[in-house]
Formats: structure tokens, C-alpha cells, sequence
């Protein structure tokens, strides 16, 4: 592990005990997530990943603040938190652009909402534009962009106001395979060297082993964390990573886990 992921004393996000039930009481009540507890330090990169439906995004929008749990307590920094904040930002999987506004717009939204001003708003921008390949493209509207293009603008944005954790619900998934790989390349180069904390959904178990240095592996509905996989390998990391035989270890691991909760899946109905 780099020095980057070295563990500080108190976690940046801290999670006891995570409840959520949707509809509570009701006919149709769903026990999404059941006592999820978890710690993350500064500079990890986490990935989640479980079954269709176990409650990632659930997970992911409790830890941002967007949703509060039923039960259970968030800490950033160690002090409780009940809402959203600048500390956290989210990007989110069907991108959540506002569509009348330019992409520029879109990307300094977060920054003028932070009470940022002026030439500082627009380097940011353009750096977090750039940085996802979108130069040229600042005055075009959501509907003038491709899926992935509006995908990247989202990512752009929730670099853009330089939040301590990111957190990335299925960032990738409607972009191109070579543009995939180029923006896992460039996640990982911000989370080295600006110390950024990830959080990050996928459903593919190649890009969770790449990237991450822990993978969260989440059961079938009500959604547990079951098992917590540590990825010793160290950044940065380059294709050749994956020819590693542990990398291929990693994936068999992740892949083992996902058939046996899919299999309880179909065994209970639901899949
Ligand atoms: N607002 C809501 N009201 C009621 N039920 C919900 C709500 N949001 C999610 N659910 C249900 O909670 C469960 C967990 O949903 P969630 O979207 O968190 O799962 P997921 O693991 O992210 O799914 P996927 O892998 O398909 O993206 C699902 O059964 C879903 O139908």
C-alpha cells in the first residue's frame, strides 16, 4: 500500500449500524439496508459491490447524507453528521445534469453554491473539464452530448467542488470501453495525489479489484456488508497490474462471492 493509504487515527467516514426501510409499516416495506457498519480512512478507495437490487445505491446515498437511515449513525471526522455537506459529494449513475444549463454551467453550479468567485470558479471548471475531455464542449447543452459525454460532465462536477470523499454510483457505466479505462486512470491519478477519499458503486468486478484498495461485498436484500476484501496491491496501478496472478486471485474471490449471493437470490424468488 503507498503512503497515500496509510491510515490515520480517525476515519474520515464512520458508519454504526446503518438501518433503512422504505415504506416503513406499510404493505410494500422494504428493509434495504440491515446494521451496516463500516469505517473508511483517508485515501481509500472502496468499492461496493453485491447483488442487483441489495442496496449499494441505498448505502451510497445514506453515507452522502441524501438519505437518512432508519436507524444508525454517520460520522465524518468523528463528529455525527445528519445531512449532506461539501465534505461529500456525489456523481450520481443517471448523471443528474440540469438541462438547461451549458455544461460549463452545470460544473461551476456546485462551485458557485460553495460561495466560490470568480477566476477561482473558472479554473476549476476548465481543469475538471479538460481532465474528463470535454474542452470544446463547454457551451453545448446535456441534449447536444452523448450518454458518456454527460456522464463525464457529471464526474466533472463532483470533482469540480473538491469534496474529502466522492462518492460514485455506477460512474462509468454508460461510457465506451477505451473512454472507461482512461477515466478509471485519471480517478485514480486525483485520488493519489489529492489525497481523495472513494467511495464507488460498479457492478464489474474487474474495475473494483483495478481500482480499489478494499471492496466492500454486500449480501442479498436486506443488504449486509458480509465481507470486506483487501486489495495489496500496490498503486499506482497500470494495465500490467492485471496480468498479476494475485489480481486474478482477487477476481475469482470477488466472483466466488457474487454467484453464491445471485444463487440465493434465485433460490428465494426474487432474481
Ligand atoms: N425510494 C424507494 N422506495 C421503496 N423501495 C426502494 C426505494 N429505493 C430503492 N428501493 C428498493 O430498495 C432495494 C435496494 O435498492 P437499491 O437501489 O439501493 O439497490 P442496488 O443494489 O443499488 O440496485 P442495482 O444493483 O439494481 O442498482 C430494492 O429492492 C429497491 O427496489
Amino acid at each position: 500500500m503507498t503512503e497515500t493509504l496509510v491510515k490515520t487515527k480517525i476515519p474520515i467516514l464512520q458508519f454504526d449500524s446503518l438501518n433503512v426501510i422504505y415504506n416503513e409499516g406499510e404493505p410494500n416495506q422494504v428493509h434495504a439496508l440491515k446494521d451496516v457498519s463500516g469505517e473508511i480512512h483517508e485515501g481509500e478507495f472502496i468499492s461496493i459491490i453485491g447483488p442487483s437490487g441489495c442496496g449499494k445505491s441505498t448505502m451510497l446515498h445514506t453515507l452522502d447524507g441524501l438519505l437518512q437511515p432508519t436507524s444508525g449513525t454517520i460520522f465524518v471526522n468523528g463528529s455525527p453528521v445528519h445531512g449532506p455537506d461539501g465534505d461529500r459529494a456525489m456523481v450520481f449513475q443517471d448523471f443528474a445534469l440540469m438541462p438547461w444549463q451549458t455544461v460549463y454551467q452545470n460544473v461551476e453550479f456546485g462551485l458557485r453554491l460553495a460561495g466560490k468567485k470568480g477566476s477561482e470558479i473558472h479554473d476549476k471548471v476548465m481543469h475538471y473539464i479538460k481532465l474528463v475531455g470535454l474542452d470544446g464542449f463547454e457551451q453545448k447543452y446535456p441534449h447536444q452530448l452523448s450518454g458518456g459525454m454527460k456522464q463525464r460532465v457529471g464526474i466533472a462536477r463532483g470533482f469540480a467542488v473538491e469534496p474529502k470523499v466522492l462518492l460514485m454510483d455506477e460512474p462509468f457505466s454508460a461510457i465506451d470501453e477505451q473512454t472507461r479505462e482512461i477515466m478509471q486512470e485519471e480517478v485514480l491519478k486525483i485520488m493519489l495525489h489529492e489525497k481523495k477519499t472513494v467511495i464507488f458503486i460498479t457492478h464489474s468486478i474487474d474495475e473494483a479489484v483495478f481500482l480499489s484498495s478494499r471492496i466492500f461485498l454486500m449480501s442479498v436484500r436486506p443488504g449486509q456488508i458480509v465481507e470486506e476484501v483487501k486489495i495489496d496491491i500496490p498503486y499506482p496501478r497500470t494495465l500490467e497490474t492485471k496480468l498479476l496472478p494475485e489480481y486474478q486471485e482477487y477476481k475469482q474471490i470477488i466472483w466466488d462471492h457474487l454467484k453464491g449471493e445471485v444463487r440465493r437470490q434465485y433460490r428465494r424468488g426474487e432474481a
